[in-house]
């Protein structure tokens, strides 16, 4: 492979933007022919390379990153609103409903859903997402001839559209506590974690980015979650799970161990390693998870909490206990992290009855949007994602000023507009590695 040279370099601009943790105007982002920044600046530096492209009246952000996606679900988006066929009307009948698809799917339908909502993701801005990925096997459970191949399915779509992918592979074991898999989990489940892990180990050797996804205290039992938790450490993975989404989940984890669900992925070593677990939603937490979680990792996903009645995530709290935020997508019936972002301080406005929740010493909209990016970085194990400095890729997303929602306002209140009330649509440029996908 031939060395990038100055020839190779290309030059960014924009109206305002964030570089690093500094919001400047002008800034400037040089590239090399690989992808990656070699320098920022703010302005035009004398000696930039010959090519420089203006993006003009725009806000110049790093890609935003969707720590949690459950692809397929897209397929129902809109589609479990009514009573009639079946009662979608608590978390649980809703999960029915979800169920049905997932049955449904073979690996062409599993590629096309994907494609599909990966596509969706780029446009707003989604430049790396973390799959939640646990349609594993034919829906009676039988593997197919390659194992991985709903897995390389995914993979597949996102290399298509052109977003970076972590694949959360999901380990599933059963229905609950002395319960099998229902006949509708079959494919989830690997039959046992040396299965799993041989399937892991093969990803890995190719050289994809993978975490290991235990998916609830519900579906794993302890001695299966001290197995993956003890592999995740010997080979530096991330861990993410499913945790205290709903209050029966809370109920069935103390009816079975005597303890929240946090504390169960506490002991078995889920937690070990600072940083590297992410507790998906964590939603309905007793003090001590506070305490345990703290120096991990939340990820939130208020448009799907929200959807499905699950409870407004305690975000203050856990920033006070120092667990990093993050954002997912989760069921996909809404793919915009602007909206994500927005709602976990507007869910939390509601529940105080105050203002400015998650302001820092930085504002509101800095503090969301790096929730929407470093945040979600380090949920998925990538921390060279989620800033434009030198060193990282390139991949970078930008805000249209002149979009009807940001027009006519001065440059830096459409920072706070777009951030507090707007919606990724005034997001119109995307980079990954450099390549511009939008
Ligand atoms: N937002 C929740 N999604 C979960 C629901 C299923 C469960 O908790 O059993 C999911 O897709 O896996």
């Amino acid at each position: 492979m031939t060395e990038a040279t100055h020839d190779d370099r290309v030059g960014y601009l924009a109206a305002w933007g964030l570089l690093g943790d500094a919001w400047v105007e002008r800034p400037y982002v040089e590239v090399d022919g690989r992808g990656v920044i070699v320098r920022t600046a703010a302005g035009r530096p004398a000696d930039a390379p010959a090519i420089v492209h203006d993006l003009g009246r725009r806000l110049l952000y790093p890609g935003l990153v969707n720590a949690h996606s459950h692809a397929f679900q897209r397929a129902i988006r809109g589609g479990t609103h009514r009573r009639g066929d079946g009662d979608p009307s608590s978390f649980w009948s809703w999960r029915e409903a979800m169920y049905r698809v997932a049955s449904s799917l073979g690996p062409d339908e599993v590629y096309a859903v994907t494609r599909r909502c990966y596509a969706e993701m780029l446009r707003a801005g989604i430049t790396c997402v973390g799959e939640f990925h646990y349609l594993h096997h034919a829906p009676d459970g039988t593997p197919y001839a390659d194992a991985n191949e709903l897995s390389r399915q995914v993979l597949r779509a996102a290399a298509e559209v052109g977003i970076r992918v972590v694949l959360l592979e999901v380990y599933y074991a059963r229905a609950g506590e002395g319960r099998p898999a229902l006949p509708e989990q079959r494919r989830f489940c690997d039959g046992s974690v040396d299965r799993y892990l041989a399937r892991v180990d093969i990803l890995r050797s190719e050289g994809h980015a993978v975490g290991l996804a235990p998916h609830s205290v519900r579906a794993v039992p302890l001695t299966a979650l001290t197995e993956l938790a003890a592999y995740a450490r010997a080979h530096g993975l991330v861990v993410h799970a499913h945790v205290s989404e709903q209050p029966r989940e809370n109920d069935e984890s103390r009816a079975e161990h005597g303890r929240t669900p946090t504390e169960v992925f506490a002991d078995a070593g889920c937690l070990a390693r600072p940083g590297s677990f992410t507790a998906v939603h964590a939603i309905h937490l007793e003090d001590r998870d506070h305490d345990l979680l703290a120096g991990h990792n939340v990820c939130a996903c208020p448009t799907t909490e929200a959807d499905l009645g699950d409870g407004i995530i305690p975000a203050p709290r856990h920033r006070q206990h120092g667990t990093g935020l993050a954002l997912g997508s989760d069921s996909n019936a809404v793919i915009d992290l602007v909206q994500e972002a927005r709602l976990l301080e507007m869910h939390e406005r509601l529940r105080a009855q105050a203002r400015l929740c998650l302001a820092g010493p930085d504002p509101v909209a800095r503090t969301l949007l790096d929730i929407a990016t470093v945040g979600g970085a380090r949920a998925l194990g990538r921390p060279e994602l989620g800033r434009l400095v030198a060193g990282s890729p390139f991949d970078a997303c930008a805000a249209d000023l002149d979009h009807p929602h940001l027009a006519d306002l001065p440059d830096d209140q459409a920072h706070d507009a777009l951030w507090l009330s707007g919606t990724a649509a005034a997001i119109d440029r995307v980079f990954v590695g450099g390549v511009r996908r939008r």
